[in-house]
């Protein structure tokens, strides 16, 4: 059995990126296999490395990831563009019961990241996704002095620039990892019709 996990993310200038590699490198650990993809944004340009997400590969997912920069405390418009069209989708009920789990870069400490996270979440349990976060077990939660919290991944840029500290690579591959479990666990409840 194999388990397709969508990173879906929205970056400018790399940091966010930079995130959705890290967790990529878990879902890579736990057996599954990372989709990386973006969505461009209206008037401000998106990253060109990784393909824009199709309705199609949204409904076959087994699991999705989704990473944004802060923006003013929310996610990038084009990511809530997207969503907005996923009413298709929803109406089916094609993400229900998968696993899904949330991502951000930000520029400083305390100016936004939880209330991005936290608000990311919301359009994924719309859709009946079951949403993961990192538990205090996880040693870099306890130990990071910058990003990565209970509720997701994250970075922060101030002092670092893109490059991810040791505590924030850790628990965004820990987040890649959970994610995945997840899903293959979750893939065979589907499967026997128990969720
Ligand atoms: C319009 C705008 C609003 C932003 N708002 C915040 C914010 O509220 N808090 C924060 O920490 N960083 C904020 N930033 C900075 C970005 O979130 C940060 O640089 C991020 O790491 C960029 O990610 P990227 O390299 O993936 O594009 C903002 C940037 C822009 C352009």
């Amino acid at each position: 059995m194999s388990a397709s996990i969508i990173i879906l993310y929205y970056s400018r200038s790399g940091a966010t990126q930079t995130l959705a590699d890290a967790i990529a490198d878990g879902v890579l650990k736990a057996g599954g296999e990372p989709l990386m993809r973006t969505v461009t944004g209206a008037g401000d340009p998106a990253s060109q490395r990784d393909l824009e997400i199709s309705q199609d590969e949204l409904k076959q997912c087994d699991g999705l990831i989704l990473g944004s920069p802060v923006r003013f405390g929310h996610m990038a418009s084009a990511l809530q563009q997207f969503w907005e069209q996923t009413s298709v989708t929803w109406l089916k009920g094609e993400l229900e019961g998968k696993p899904a789990a949330v991502f951000t870069s930000g520029s400083s400490m305390h100016s936004g990241q939880e209330s991005t996270l936290l608000s990311m979440g919301v359009p994924l349990l719309h859709h009946g996704m079951l949403l993961c976060g990192i538990p205090y077990t996880e040693p870099a939660i306890q130990q990071t002095q910058s990003g990565a919290s209970p509720y997701g991944a994250s970075h922060v840029e101030h002092g670092h620039g893109k490059h991810l500290t040791e505590h924030e690579y850790q628990a965004a591959v820990a987040l890649g990892q959970r994610v995945t479990v997840a899903a293959f666990a979750l893939k065979t409840a589907r499967t026997q019709g128990k969720l």
